[in-house]
């Protein structure tokens, strides 16, 4: 029995780690969860899984939980998640939120030797540095639930790491893969938010139509599996059936297959090295799907690609700029301030604002993180 601690539990991800733990109790009990402001969604959660630890993103929320009839062990913010993260009664933490706030509690965890379930690629692209040497000094394993990691992790399962000369990420175009950027100038939110194959939080959502989140894990990866910059692709696959491959020194490649199901690699990263059942997830059938697409990945098309490769190759605090800047700026776009082809121009002015340092503390990338919103906030007027 693995005791989880779930970060961002009424989120996307949240929700079908909770899907994976109901559908295995004699395997994981949810032992405590935290969640942001959606406080119908967290009462049902906490009636179902009774967890012996609730923490909420803030006071407000919590007095809105008390008057939902919660009695139960509360805390909040970002100290509330990194208490949770850290509990000793915790074997497993999956870090679900969403965005740098992330940090802290991603840290503790592998500091107080938890296995971390990884989806908040956010906190690898500010600080990966930190998040890395962390796992390495304390030994603890960082198991991806992104898709693409997930993939990938699968694929270097029982290989030599030295092996391995590429990866290939697969993208899978995002809600306006079909438009041209003249095409860009009208869209709006709800036109981002129609992604072709996965259903998923908002701000994802919107990456994956900048192409933001494949920049996100062309960093994330190049961390998780101390991979260099220049032997990291990524390739368009509209199908979102590979999930990504590596390519291994003798050339042969390895690719890891299945329906676009979030559960499948949450199940994984919480049951690996074994598996699972999980029976409730469409088997891939190849007959019925007969074709699947390929196309170069173009850097003038997707400038957020571009950007993030950048960033990521000049290192230290680039990456923290790269990520609030975009966090920032599709928080705006979410909220009807800005329009979609303004995403990539505020995240390209702020990276031309920064002066780089390079090996950050986390004080430091915390204070670069608050500076860039607010630097991002400000071009708006
Ligand atoms: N969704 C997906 O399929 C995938 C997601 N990911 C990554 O997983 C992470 C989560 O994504 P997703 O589930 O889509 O996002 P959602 O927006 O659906 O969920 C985010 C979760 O984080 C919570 N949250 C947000 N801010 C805070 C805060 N300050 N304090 C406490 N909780 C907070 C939200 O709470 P509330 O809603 O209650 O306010 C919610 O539970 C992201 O890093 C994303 O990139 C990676 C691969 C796939
Ligand atoms: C499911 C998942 O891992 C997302 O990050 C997904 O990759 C988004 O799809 P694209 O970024 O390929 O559009
Ligand atoms: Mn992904």
């Amino acid at each position: 029995m693995k005791k989880i601690s779930l970060l961002g539990a009424t989120g996307s991800i949240g929700v079908q780690t909770t899907d994976v733990i109901r559908k295995h109790p004699q395997s994981f009990q949810l032992y405590a969860l935290a969640f942001g402001r959606n406080v119908e969604k967290g009462m049902q959660l906490i009636q179902e899984f009774q967890p012996a630890i609730v923490v909420v993103q803030s006071e407000q929320v919590k007095d809105a939980l008390l008057q939902h009839g919660y009695r139960g062990k509360i805390y909040t913010g970002i100290d509330g998640m990194y208490e949770i993260a850290t509990h000793p009664d915790v074997d497993v933490v999956v870090n679900a939120v969403m965005g740098s706030v992330g940090l802290s509690s991603t840290l503790g965890a592998i500091e107080a030797n938890k296995q971390v379930a990884l989806a908040n690629k956010e906190t690898l692209v500010t600080a990966g540095h930190l998040v890395m040497d962390a796992a390495k000094k304390h030994n603890v394993s960082i198991l991806p639930i992104d898709s693409e990691h997930s993939a990938i992790y699968q694929c270097l399962n029982g290989e030599s790491k030295k092996e391995a000369h590429k990866i290939i990420l697969t993208a899978s175009g995002g809600s306006f893969r079909d438009k041209s950027r003249e095409e860009l100038a009208g869209v709006t939110v709800e036109d981002a938010l129609n992604h072709p194959n996965w259903s998923m939080g908002a701000k994802i959502t919107v990456d994956s139509a900048t192409m933001m989140n494949k920049g996100l894990e062309v960093i994330e990866a190049h961390w998780l599996f101390d991979m260099p910059y220049d032997h990291i692709d990524v390739i368009q696959h509209r199908e979102s059936v590979i999930h990504s491959m590596v390519e291994f020194v003798d050339k042969s490649v390895m690719a890891q297959l299945g329906t676009p199901d979030m559960r499948v690699p949450i199940q994984y990263a919480l049951t690996y090295p074994k598996r699972l059942e999980l029976n409730q997830t469409k088997e891939l059938n190849l007959v019925d799907i007969g074709t699947l697409h390929f196309q170069e990945m173009s850097l003038e098309r997707f400038p957020c690609l571009r950007l993030a490769y950048e960033a990521g190759r000049i290192g230290g605090t680039m990456t923290t700029v790269l990520n609030a800047a975009n966090e920032q700026a599709v928080d705006l776009f979410l909220n009807g301030k800005i329009s979609f082809l303004t995403i990539e121009s505020f995240i390209e002015r702020a990276l031309e604002s920064h002066h780089v340092i390079h090996t950050p503390n986390l004080e430091t990338i915390q204070q670069v993180d608050e500076q860039t919103r607010a630097l991002v906030k400000s071009y708006v007027n």
